[in-house]
């Protein structure tokens, strides 16, 4: 309950790990400024982990292992959740918007899944539910998404929004580093995800274009109706195969708003690596750093780039958050939450217009080349470049396509693994930018 006389406000803090300790740090260091800021101290009341009795380096006394008994507790004023996961968070969270105390949460994966419960919630407390540190980190992308974008139309977003992915591709990329070495680095640094797998399978990178694509499209787009591959079948030949064709390989969330046939819009939203060439703003995107590329009509290309991942960048994306909760809840207002009202038809993958670099190894026979690119002219699929790489039992194709549909490049595969002189198909990856779709 806000206290009028004292003006404070009291925060309940769910999770006290990478992220969780850092917010701690930054309101305790900060305080007298917060307070400026504010208009009110912002004091924290409890802190909730998983783990009773260990030393957080926080006062022992605010630490309890009831998460969501201290969410709906009368004194709080607002919550901050940085546990993650779907539940038990959702119900705390909704309890506590429901009993109207302002939420500020990081868990993407939750926002991702079922958002609208969460927003359903906050409309019947009448509380305010911010996540800017939910996508990209300490990058201020939600906020500008939803209001200084606001009188544009977005046309297309392409990011790199996953820094334990991006460190890893990048350490492979520069310094020959195997995956597991690199992940584990960035196990360590507190880039990754609880389970990794999340990361590393593209789960946190589709959660984040989820989030994206709805606030950019004012539509609808959950995790599940994301386009989702991961990095780990991303070889270090694939990294040197984009090296020796001028490209970087990257997991990229790519969310686009399309015009259909009937006239109406649609949107599509996948996340997969992709061959990028180094000349495209994204390559030069390295360690743990995300960077989000948003095009609109008026606006033109903004890139935002910034620490995507790691306690304290993450940190400050909710304390930015927990100043305007805060502010909104001295003012007693509550900021207008983003409507889905555009309701946009799901594009399934099959959809897209891509390209592909597609590595094989061939009998180096008289009229290979002819029965390879006959596979590729049956699914109306154009070749932009071949190139052939050894001689004899070593020969290696390697083909890039002009755009296409996903479906008839998947369909062209298919096919080339099916010709008796292709012996193998050693890699398929995508290729973005370089050409218009
Ligand atoms: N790390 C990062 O770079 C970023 C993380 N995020 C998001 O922030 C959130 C937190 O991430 P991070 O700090 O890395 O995660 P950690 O795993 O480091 O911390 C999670 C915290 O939640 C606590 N917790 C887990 N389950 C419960 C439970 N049932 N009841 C009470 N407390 C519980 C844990 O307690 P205990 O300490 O006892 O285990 C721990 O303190 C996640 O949603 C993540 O996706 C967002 C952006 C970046
Ligand atoms: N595991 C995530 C953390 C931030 O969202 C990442 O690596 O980007």
């Amino acid at each position: 309950m806000t206290d009028p006389e004292k003006k404070t406000l009291r925060v309940a803090l769910l999770g006290c790990g990478t992220v969780g300790r850092e917010v701690v740090r930054l309101i305790e260091s900060q305080s007298d400024d917060l307070t400026a800021r504010v208009g009110a101290e912002l004091q924290i009341a409890g802190i909730a982990v998983r783990r009773g009795g260990r030393d957080r380096g926080v006062d022992p006394a605010l630490l309890t292992t009831d998460a969501h008994g201290l969410a709906v507790r009368d004194d709080i004023d607002l919550v901050v959740e940085v546990v993650g996961g779907i539940e038990p968070a959702r119900s705390w969270l909704v309890d506590a918007l429901k009993a109207g105390k302002s939420v500020v949460s990081a868990n993407k994966a939750l926002l991702a899944e079922d958002g609208a419960t969460l927003q359903e919630a906050a409309a019947a407390g009448g509380a305010d539910l911010y996540y800017e540190a939910a996508v990209a980190g300490a990058i201020p992308i939600l906020r500008p998404l939803r209001e200084s974008l606001h009188g544009d139309r977005i046309t297309r977003i392409t990011g790199i929004v996953n820094g334990t992915t991006n460190y890893i591709l990048s350490s492979m990329d520069s310094t020959g580093a195997g995956f597991n070495e690199a992940l584990d680095e960035a196990t360590e640094l507190g880039y990754a995800e609880a389970d990794p797998t999340a990361d590393v399978e593209g789960f946190d990178a589709a959660a984040k274009a989820a989030i994206l694509a709805s606030l950019a499209f004012h539509t609808r787009v959950t995790a599940a109706d994301v386009h989702r591959e991961g990095i780990t079948e991303v070889t270090a030949a694939d990294v040197a195969s984009a090296r020796a064709m001028g490209c970087t390989v990257k997991l990229l969330c790519i969310a686009e708003r399309h015009t259909d046939a009937d006239g109406g819009e649609s949107v599509s939203v996948r996340v997969h690596p992709a061959m990028l060439p180094r000349t495209h703003p994204l390559a030069s995107v390295g360690d743990a750093f995300n960077a989000v590329f948003v095009e609109a009509d008026a606006a033109g290309q903004l890139m935002f780039y910034g620490r995507g991942a790691g306690g304290a960048p993450t940190a400050s994306a909710v304390l930015g958050d927990l100043v305007a909760v805060a502010r909104n809840r001295l003012a007693g207002a509550r900021a207008t939450p983003e409507s889905p009202y555009a309701d946009l038809r799901i594009r399934p993958m099959a959809e897209a217009r891509t390209r592909y670099h597609i590595s094989l190894d061939v009998s180096d026979k008289a009229g290979v080349l002819a029965e390879v690119a006959a596979a590729f002219a049956r699914q109306d699929v154009s070749i932009s470049t071949v190139r052939q790489e050894g001689r004899g039992d070593d020969a290696t194709l390697v083909a890039v396509t002009h755009t296409a549909t996903d479906a008839a490049l998947a369909a062209t595969v298919e096919a080339l693994r099916e010709l008796p002189i292709v012996r193998n198909v050693v890699s398929v990856m995508r290729v973005e930018g370089g050409e218009s779709k």
